[in-house]
């Protein structure tokens, strides 16, 4: 049996929900993963460090016994988050990174920001002490179309912070288009981006595929072949600008399968299977251990894992669906449907 052992991956960019939830998909990530950079948004959102010490606690405590898994936590930024939040966040260790989500771009992003130029403050503050920014990069601006919306964030936002936070590490979070691709392949060494397995395996066909498959639905949505295959191109081009980050966003079966479903799709129960296929479809293989576990921590400062996971190429045939809350489900993306990767 073909079989591929690599260091063990980390996850930059992963829902965890709290409560229930937490302790139903922790496990599946801490399996995998060596750590992984968890979002804040929660309801309410995470946006201090002492609220960032609880959630890990909260996280710490729904491991599973024997469990080795880090969770590195993010600040959730607010048109009020002070400069000192930054100071205390860097002085704290578990805090790595703020995260930006435009006011109403997502899900649980109300509280997000309303307008960049109140967070200057706070981003030179950031910029100063090596803090690093994670972007949800879409304009929310109901009269640029759905599909454009990444794209407008880096002309009208992105770029314009690059400019003058020259030196703020930032990361573009599961990119989708080939714009995002080039402008993070253009700039320099502090920008990096994350993608997730979703947007390297489907294009936008995929939520239409038969009729309107809402697992498929995620923000920033699905987008066409041309874009699935630059960033393809981008994850297996061996430039570490370019890591793993799941975007796995976990939603009761009942709040997908709604006549306004939420966005985002459950992909952490076979996350690094799911980039393996990615990347043996591109015929790159050999490509993955540097953008699941060796990318990710370098552009972080953080060590490398020094254990390994091996997966196996191996039909298995994805549940129905998974226990998550005590009144629902959840549904796995790719339910029902084969992996040929397995691992160990
Ligand atoms: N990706 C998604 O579609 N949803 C995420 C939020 C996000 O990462 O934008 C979620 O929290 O459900
Ligand atoms: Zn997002
Ligand atoms: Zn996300």
């Amino acid at each position: 049996m073909m079989q591929l052992t690599i260091t063990r991956p980390d996850d930059w960019h992963l829902h965890l929900r709290d409560g229930e939830a937490l302790a139903a998909v922790l496990p599946h990530t801490a399996r995998q993963f060596g750590r992984a950079i968890v979002m804040p948004n929660l309801k309410p959102p995470v946006t201090t460090v002492d609220q960032a010490a609880a959630y890990r606690d909260r996280i710490v405590a729904a491991l599973p016994a024997g469990a080795c898994f880090e969770p590195l936590m993010t600040l959730y930024l607010t048109d009020n988050t002070p400069p000192s939040e930054v100071a205390k966040a860097a002085a704290s260790g578990f805090v790595k990174a703020v995260k930006l989500y435009p006011a109403g771009a997502t899900t649980n992003s109300d509280a997000g920001l309303t307008d960049i130029a109140k967070a200057y403050a706070t981003l030179a503050e950031m910029e100063r002490v090596g803090l690093p920014l994670l972007v949800h990069g879409e304009v929310t601006d109901p009269a640029i179309d759905l599909f454009d919306r990444e794209k407008v964030f880096i002309d009208t936002v992105l770029a314009p912070l690059t400019q003058r936070f020259p030196q703020l590490k930032v990361v573009m979070e599961h990119i989708t288009t080939q714009d995002a691709a080039e402008f993070v392949a253009s700039t320099p060494a502090n920008v990096a981006a994350t993608i997730t397995a979703h947007h390297l395996l489907y294009n936008r066909n995929a939520i239409f595929q038969g009729g309107v498959r809402p697992h498929w639905y995620c923000l920033p949505v699905l987008k066409r072949e041309t874009h699935r295959q630059a960033l393809v191109a981008a994850a297996i081009s061996g430039n570490p600008k370019f890591f793993l980050g799941t975007d796995s966003a976990p939603h009761a079966k009942g709040a997908k399968e709604a006549a306004c479903g939420c966005a985002g799709c459950y992909t952490a129960y076979a996350a690094i299977e799911l980039y393996a296929e990615a990347f043996e479809q591109a015929g790159a293989l050999g490509k993955l251990e540097g953008f699941a576990s060796h990318f990710g921590p370098d552009w972080y400062g953080l060590p490398r894992n020094t254990d390994r996971i091996t997966l196996a190429k191996e039909n298995w045939t994805v549940p129905a669906d998974y226990p998550y809350l005590a009144t629902d489900t959840i549904v796995p993306l790719r339910a029902g449907e084969t992996l040929s990767w397995k691992m160990l």
